[in-house]
């Protein structure tokens, strides 16, 4: 059953350098009505990353002891190193109405919709391969051993894209975040369309 007041959840997975993060950004930057989720991770910030705003960054005791308690609702193991979504935030926006966006990779994507099958799950698609590699080497922070890693989970992730709603081709930053905002859009329609009996409807407009 569709709750009125429950936010949405979406989820935005895709391969390493295809711009996850500056569509979230840019998203950010236009203003949409979204909350986003600060995943914790034992991976090393990056020049510029700031805890707590791009990441919690955890040594893997502490990461460790986080699963232990409970305190995420998935992680995965990525590259040698662990990423999870703190469990609360998600629950308490989604709680307090507000739509919510995970930005994940594809094993921790799906265990969500294990938890959460009524989420939205987006793939973010680069234009080619070649783009994509390009990308990864243009951002310049990853070693070549780590892009070559990057580069072959990427064709694994690809394959699992059928588990996914809706597919976004990242061509131009601001294009691929207008097809957000339209999913979106769109979803808060269709749960305005669940939860909206015409007997209601007439009893709230008048
Ligand atoms: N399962 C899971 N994956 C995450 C989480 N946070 C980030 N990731 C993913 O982990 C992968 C590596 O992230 P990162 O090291 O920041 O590299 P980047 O995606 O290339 O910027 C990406 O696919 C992220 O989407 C999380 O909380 N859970
Ligand atoms: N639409 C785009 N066209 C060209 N370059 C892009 C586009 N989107 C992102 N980039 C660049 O690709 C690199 C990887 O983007 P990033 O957001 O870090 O990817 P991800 O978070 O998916 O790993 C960055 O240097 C970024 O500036």
């Amino acid at each position: 059953m569709t709750n009125k007041n429950r936010g949405i959840l979406l989820v935005l997975s895709g391969p390493s350098g295809v711009g996850k993060g500056t569509v979230c950004n840019a998203l950010r930057k236009m203003g949409t009505e979204l909350v986003y989720s600060v995943s914790a991770t034992t991976r090393t910030p990056r020049e510029g990353e700031v805890h707590g705003v791009n990441y919690f960054f955890k040594s893997r005791e502490e990461f460790s002891s986080m699963i232990e308690s409970d305190d995420l609702l998935e992680y995965a193991e990525y590259c040698g190193n662990y990423y999870g979504t703190p469990r609360e935030f998600v629950e308490d926006t989604l709680a307090s109405g507000q739509d919510i966006i995970l930005e994940i990779e594809v094993q921790g994507a799906l265990k969500v919709k294990n938890k959460f099958p009524e989420g939205v799950f987006i793939f973010l698609l680069p234009p080619s391969l070649d783009e994509l590699q390009s990308r990864i080497v243009t951002r310049g922070t990853e070693t070549e051993d780590v892009i070559k890693s990057r580069m072959s989970i990427a064709r694994d992730e690809l394959r699992l894209i059928e588990h996914y709603d809706y597919a976004i081709v990242n061509d131009q930053v601001e294009a691929a975040c207008h097809r957000i905002q339209a999913i979106l859009t769109a979803e808060r329609c269709r749960k305005e369309r669940m939860v909206t009996t015409i007997k209601q409807w007439i009893e709230e407009v008048q």
